[in-house]
């Protein structure tokens, strides 16, 4: 009955969550962070029935300021009900069209690959640090799908100013954006689309009649924005750690390697080919956890949660992290352990608490170009190298550089000497 529901008890004010706090208050408790109260979820069972089983009732969008302020509300993430499905289900269309088509995912990021390879090749032998060059990579990858471009590594380098303005420096994106735009526009054939603003463009034109359409161009550019500025930064992260990981453990690299050598050659580079390299790329991203929480979410009707009465409007944030973690799906959680994802014949073995993109239908809308990227860069580079660490690879640190709400790892560098 009503009567026995009751608020989920928490800490107030607490500034710090996590396993800790699930240990004294269970899986679903209640944070104080100034006048906001924030529900959190924690571990799989709890994080599984919001976001899948009850996707209806957490389906609001909760509040990043800071985003606000930028977007205004005219993007998909951080956007009201009815504009983040439209957005939502277009971007995810467009994605899905752009990836079976004649320009596929696979091929525009082999084409980067065999650009990243060359510069790569450049520093054989030589001490590098590798973030500057995987980011301007990955960032072409984004460019080439959004943008139907890419820059040249050289290009870049003579950019004014330091590079990281570039990644960070929003308004600096958007002007990149707006002139793309521009150019688009100049030579578009809707019969053709070639990327994501193309096909932005083509809706626009569908639609130019409806006065309440959400296709317009101002959409466009913070759309366009928000894909570009959700992408690059758990791209180079994710495999930043990849790397630092292998330099970790040489003989999770050594075992990958004979695994691609056995392969490919034989058969095309394919992920159901590679069960251990999979599973590898799989406990890197939980392992990693560099987001640790989802987005905030918002429940959008009074609802009782695990025998918690949760009102219309609070903000839920739900914690990946603890779902990476869950000792009841991992057999050694704060262990890194492909083993993790591989079942007794050592054939790949998927796992419900694979959630480094979230879960329902808020889930990261670039899982399958973040997933093939991954396969296909660090099977192609290890391929070729075999990454050596600076020291002791036991004396490498995994633990992730200062507080923010993405992990990020301590600056590195390694050794690519030829396999
Ligand atoms: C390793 C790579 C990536 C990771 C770990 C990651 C993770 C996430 C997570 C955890 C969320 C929040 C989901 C939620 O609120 O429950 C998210 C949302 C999102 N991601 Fe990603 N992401 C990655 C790459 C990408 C890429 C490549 C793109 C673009 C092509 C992208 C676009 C987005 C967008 C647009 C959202 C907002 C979705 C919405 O609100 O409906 N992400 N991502």
């Amino acid at each position: 009955s009503r009567r026995k529901e009751k608020l989920s008890p928490g800490p107030r004010p607490l500034p710090f969550m996590g396993n800790l706090l699930y240990k004294e208050y269970g899986p679903v408790y209640t944070l104080h962070l100034g006048s906001r109260q924030v529900v959190v979820l924690s571990r799989y069972q709890a994080v599984k029935e919001a976001l899948v089983d009850h996707d209806k009732d957490f389906s609001g969008q909760g509040d990043v300021p800071l985003f606000s302020k930028f977007n205004k509300g005219n993007t998909i993430a951080f956007s009201n009900d009815n504009k983040w499905k439209v957005l939502r289900k277009f971007a995810e269309q467009t994605l899905h069209n752009i990836r079976m088509g004649k320009q596929s995912f696979e091929k525009r990021i082999m084409e980067e690959v065999s650009f990243l390879m060359v510069e790569l090749r450049k520093n054989e032998g030589q001490l590098l640090d590798p973030t500057l060059v995987l980011r301007l990579s990955l960032c072409n990858i984004i460019c080439s799908v959004l943008f139907g471009s890419r820059f040249d590594y050289e290009l870049l380098d003579w950019l004014p100013g330091p590079h990281q303005r570039l990644f960070h420096n929003l308004k600096c994106l958007k002007h990149l954006i707006t002139l793309s735009i521009c150019e688009h526009q100049a030579s578009f054939d809707p019969s053709s689309p070639r990327d994501f603003i193309d096909y932005f463009l083509a809706k626009m034109t569908q639609e130019h009649q409806d006065l309440m359409t959400h296709f317009n161009l101002e959409t466009l550019e913070t759309t366009t924005h928000n894909l570009l500025f959700s992408s690059l930064e758990p791209l180079s992260i994710t495999l930043l750690y990849a790397f630092l990981t292998l330099l970790k453990y040489p003989k999770v690299q050594a075992h990958v390697q004979e695994e691609i050598d056995c392969v490919v050659g034989r058969a095309r580079r394919a992920r159901g080919a590679m069960p251990y390299t999979n599973a590898m790329i799989h406990e890197v991203q939980c392992f990693a956890d560099i987001m640790p929480m989802s987005y905030p979410h918002r429940i959008s009707r009074d609802t009782v949660f695990r025998g918690f009465l949760l009102p219309k409007s609070t903000d839920v944030i739900t914690l990946l992290s603890t779902v990476h973690q869950d000792p009841s799906l991992f057999m050694t959680p704060q262990e890194f352990n492909p083993e993790h994802f591989l079942d007794a014949s050592q054939c790949f073995k998927k796992s419900p608490a694979f959630m480094p993109f979230s879960a329902g239908s808020w889930m990261c809308l670039g899982q399958s170009l973040a997933s093939m990227a991954f396969f296909l860069y660090l099977t192609t580079i290890l391929q070729s190298f075999s990454l050596q660490p600076l020291g002791a690879p036991e004396d490498i640190n995994l633990t992730p550089i200062g507080p923010g709400p993405n992990k990020i790892p301590r600056p590195f560098q390694m050794r690519l000497c030829k396999c």
